[in-house]
């Protein structure tokens, strides 16, 4: 029996073809597929990324070996040259003496150290400068600056020459010790190491591979081709730590290309298989989740999601001033599985755009098949993904304008994502605004950026998070304070959401919150059942036909009354009849309540 009330004055337009299309499997599947498409390219991406990294590791790993091989002869050749300067330095003492004495005296002496001193061509006499008498060719006249330059007087100098005037162009590395008298023009003994046995050196079998072997001295160097200039800077391969010397070693391009071949091919399969392993987790692990999405997308198809109403109370009368709409979904195998389970994964799936088109759509249809009061507010909640997506806000606005018929909407929308484009969100924000709805910051307080929101756009409402009021049981009523006094500064009208007992209810009264929901004013129920609560809960009414939020259509009939009980399916309706007791139930009521 239709009651005084509500007017059921037009009927309940359908559905445009438009409307439902936002639903369409088509939609959904085109979001769908370019989101698979950007997780292939990801893992691709990634599995690319290991193999590469693989790669430079072989690289590396053939570098580090050929750097060794190179360092293994350098040490060769210094610590070979440095035993022949070695030997000859360990034998200058005993000819250092003759210095100064007349060449026919002491050229027997000088001569016999070609025969016990190994890797030298001869050694010479040096006096006032003058190399003045060598074991091979006797009295000389040779200034040891011809080869030495610069030379010490209070130590030994090493000298890598081209070649000497008796040997010119036969490479001589010269070693000359000054003797312990003193002569300001140089006095001592020059041995010539024979150039034939650096080559020897250079030329050893165990350096097979190397394609330039270089010893250094001064700016003189000496190949197997030969005597060069030193003129580039290279770095040394291995420096003598005891005489002025040092090598450069070059590995042939022979030896690098076999050694990166076969460090290639140690990590190339190795990190095929790592980049395949990673392939494989990546997409293994996100299969829950793109198995998860599948399924919520055939749910849609096929009509599995359905909306629970929870009253939303005026704190002071305990009347009812709005509702929220919240999913669930009402699965084949899995039973009734709560929004927590999946809500999370496809808020962060484009599939959340037709998915919340959907339920608005059936709630908006719940709320007028069940006569729930046209004042009476419906929150919805509103993803960021939502708002930042131009087509599915179009979609909402040109919904709303249809089928809201009056009924006053409030937007509730989470600080997460909400700034990952905020220029779409702050014009989606205006434009629902502009056809009449308001927006609640949900869950306030539980993010860490929780302030940016409230300043970047343009709220009405702020929910204190269910986790705050909970507190309240215990007298912990400080944070609480602190929101409600923010709330009060900026202009933003508090519901507190999660009262689940009297004393958090009236803790809130005392902190000034006016409006909030929980399970102790009223489960989540389906519509037909939040009908028949409308009627059957005792609760104070707006008094003057506003609720407080302001948030319905004019009327001044706000007191719930019961449809036909014998028809079964209630129906709530406004009566011009004005309650004025305020009651909140108890807790045990409330249990009651919900159990019936
Ligand atoms: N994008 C969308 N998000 C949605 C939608 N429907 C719900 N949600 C979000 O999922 C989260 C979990 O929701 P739900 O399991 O429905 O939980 C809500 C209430 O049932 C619950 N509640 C209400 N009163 C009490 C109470 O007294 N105690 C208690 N422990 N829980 C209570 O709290 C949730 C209220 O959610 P909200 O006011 O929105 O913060 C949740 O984050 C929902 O927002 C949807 O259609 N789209």
């Amino acid at each position: 029996m239709p009651h005084a009330g509500v007017p059921r004055a037009a009927p309940y337009p359908p559905l445009t073809d438009s409307v439902k299309s936002q639903t369409s499997d088509l939609a959904a599947s085109a979001a769908h597929g370019s989101a698979r498409r950007s997780r292939t390219l990801f893992t691709i991406a990634c599995a690319l990324a290991t193999f590469v990294v693989f790669i430079a590791l072989g690289a590396w790993q053939a570098r580090l070996e050929l750097n060794a091989r190179r360092s293994d002869v350098a040490h060769d050749v210094i610590s070979s040259i440095e035993s022949m300067v070695d030997r000859v330095s360990s034998e200058h003492g005993r000819l250092v003496r003759l210095a100064g004495m007349p060449c026919d005296v002491a050229r027997i002496e000088l001569e016999t150290s070609e025969t016990f001193i190994p890797y030298i061509r001869s050694a010479a006499l040096v006096k006032d400068g003058v190399i003045y008498c060598s074991s091979s060719f006797g009295p000389n006249t040779v200034h040891l600056s011809t080869y030495l330059g610069e030379f010490r007087r209070d130590g030994p100098s090493y000298r890598l020459v081209p070649g000497t005037v008796a040997h010119p162009g036969r490479a001589t590395l010269l070693v000359f010790f000054p003797s312990t008298t003193p002569d300001p023009l140089g006095a001592g003994v020059l041995f010539y190491i024979d150039g034939v046995y650096l080559s020897d050196v250079l030329r050893d079998d165990s350096h097979l591979g190397m394609d330039r072997i270089v010893l250094r001295n001064g700016r003189a160097a000496l190949t197997l081709d030969g005597m060069t200039s030193n003129v580039d800077a290279e770095p040394p391969t291995l420096s003598s730590s005891r005489y002025p010397i040092d090598v450069v070693v070059d590995a042939a391009p022979s030896l690098t290309r076999s050694v990166y071949r076969r460090q290639l091919v140690i990590f190339g399969p190795i990190g095929l298989a790592f980049a395949a392993l990673l392939a494989w987790l990546m997409a293994n692990s996100l299969a829950p989740r793109r198995l998860l999405l599948r399924a919520v997308r055939t749910g849609l198809a096929r009509g599995e999601f359905e909306v629970r109403y929870q009253p939303v109370i005026d704190l002071a009368n305990g009347a009812c001033i709005g509702i929220e709409a919240l999913v669930r979904w009402a699965h084949p195998r899995w039973g009734d599985v709560g929004p927590a389970a999946f809500i999370g994964i496809v808020e962060n799936d484009p599939l959340i755009v037709p998915m919340t088109h959907s339920l608005v759509e059936r709630a908006l249809d719940d709320l007028h098949t069940h006569r729930v009061p046209p004042h009476l507010h419906l929150a919805i909640n509103l993803s960021p993904r939502h708002l930042q997506n131009r087509q599915g806000v179009n979609e909402l606005t040109r919904l709303l304008r249809t089928h809201a018929r009056g009924r006053g909407v409030i937007a509730e929308v989470t600080e997460r994502q909400l700034f990952d484009d905020r220029r779409a969100a702050l014009a989606s924000f205006e434009q629902l605004r502009a056809i009449g709805v308001r927006f609640a910051l949900d869950d306030f307080g539980t993010d860490r950026n929780t302030l940016s929101p409230l300043q970047a756009f343009h709220f009405d409402f702020l929910k204190i998070d269910q986790g705050f009021v909970a507190e309240l049981e215990y007298g912990r009523t400080d944070l609480v304070r602190g929101i409600v006094a923010l709330a009060r500064q900026i202009g933003l009208t508090v519901i507190a959401e999660g009262i689940e007992s009297t004393r958090q209810h009236e803790r809130l009264l005392e902190l000034g919150v006016e409006f909030g929901q929980g399970y102790l004013h009223g489960y989540p129920m389906t519509a037909a059942r939040l009908a028949r609560w409308l009627v059957a809960e005792p609760r104070g009414d707006g008094g003057d036909g506003g609720d407080g939020l302001d948030t319905s259509s004019p009327t001044d009939e706000r007191t719930v009354q019961p449809d036909s009980a014998a028809s079964g399916e209630a129906s709530a309706t406004s009566t011009s009849t004005s309650t004025s007791t305020t009651s909140i139930p108890s807790d045990a009521a409330r249990r009651r309540a919900h159990d019936a």
